[in-house]
């Protein structure tokens, strides 16, 4: 694309990939899938499912649950999507599981959820620099990221402030003792996380979601209190959007796409303790583009959503295209999903200004 035409009427870019989704299992699993594969070539798969996936064992299981659900949803799809695993980090993780995800192809990442800071996190860590040293220093030593939740889980820290409290908590702490451990900022939401990546030594990354580039806070009071715009880390205000959006659309090598799709239905959104979690899968290529716009840097799109992530995971860039038309496309009110609920799309009934050319 010309960078200095400001108004292009099509964007084609490398095939992008998405560096952090969470699929779910079974019929959520073969609902959702196919909206993935058709804008990414590949995904790293968040491993919170009930029960997590700890082992290699259970995340090639899952994997190929992923691919069986993806052919019977859209064979052709299924041959150019690859689903990179990750597993889920415990008190209980060995250096032998460190070394068991380190051979084998199709493990990419640990994931780092800190006790009971998200949805399904239940299972997670407790004490990082307490009861995961060895571990740390096994992925550290082999070379695999830690992929992080990063919010503190204290309860006295004001829930909009958990990012910021874990920089200094657990983030400085961590790459102080294991300086080499390659590690992704999972879904940053603030000005603080955003610039101790871009400034931070050593192997760091952070993934940026779209609504975290899109929306502040408002969102999730705009005329009342809405559910499908909660999901963890919550939403900012407004400045630390800005400062995502610089990050995002800048000439750090350290930021890049990352969903953060969490699909829950629609009725356990609208209760009166609800699920965290936007569904943005569906038109996530066309959110980006809608944010990198707004800034007038739709040429830095391709860095983000294709060039960086692999860079950081070591690995070839994707073959092949997508094209995104301009073209006002209005996100559905709902989808079908499992159960007989439906899935509540991030941003439904709004009109975005982009769409995927199918
Ligand atoms: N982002 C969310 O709000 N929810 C995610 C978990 C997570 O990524 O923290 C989920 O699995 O639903
Ligand atoms: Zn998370
Ligand atoms: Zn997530």
């Amino acid at each position: 694309m010309n960078p200095t035409s400001q108004t292009p009427s099509t964007l084609t870019i490398r095939r992008p990939d998405d560096w952090h989704l969470h699929l779910r299992d079974g019929d959520a699993l073969r609902a959702v899938v196919a909206d993935t594969a058709r804008q990414f070539s590949r995904a790293i798969i968040m491993p919170n499912l009930r029960p997590p996936v700890t082992t290699v064992e259970q995340a090639v299981a899952y994997r190929n649950q992923i691919l069986k659900a993806l052919q019977q949803r859209d064979e052709e799809l299924s041959y150019k999507f690859e689903p990179l695993m990750t597993l889920y980090l415990t008190d209980n993780t060995s250096v032998d599981d460190v070394q068991a995800a380190a051979s084998c192809e199709h493990v990419y990442a640990f994931k780092l959820y800190p006790a009971g800071a998200t949805t399904n996190s239940d299972s997670g860590v407790t004490d990082l620099l307490g009861k995961c040293r060895a571990v740390l220093d096994a992925m550290q030593r082999l070379r695999i990221p830690l992929l992080v939740h990063g919010e503190v889980t204290d309860p006295n820290v004001d829930v909009f402030d958990r990012e910021a409290v874990f920089v200094d908590r657990v983030m400085i702490p961590l790459r102080k003792d294991f300086p080499e451990l390659k590690v992704v900022f999972e879904h940053i939401t603030t000005r603080d996380g955003a610039h101790y990546v871009r400034d931070a030594q050593g192997p760091i990354a952070a993934t940026i979601t779209p609504q975290h580039l899109m929306y502040n806070r408002n969102a999730i009071f705009q005329g009342g209190l809405r559910p499908h715009w909660y999901c963890l880390p919550i939403l900012k205000r407004e400045l630390h959007r800005q400062a995502l959006l610089e990050v995002a659309t800048g000439d750090s090598p350290r930021f890049f796409l990352g969903t953060d799709s969490a699909p829950h239905a629609r009725g356990l959104k609208e209760q009166d303790c609800g699920c965290a979690g936007c569904y943005n899968a569906l038109h996530a290529m066309a959110l980006y583009a809608q944010a990198f716009e707004s800034v007038g840097r739709l040429d830095r799109l391709e860095a983000f959503a294709s060039l960086r992530g692999p860079a950081f995971y070591d690995l070839p860039v994707n073959d092949g295209s997508i094209t995104l038309i301009r073209q006002s496309y209005v996100v559905p009110e709902e989808l079908p999903y499992i159960d007989g609920d439906t899935l509540v799309p991030l941003a439904a009934g709004q009109a975005l200004t982009w769409r995927l050319q199918p």
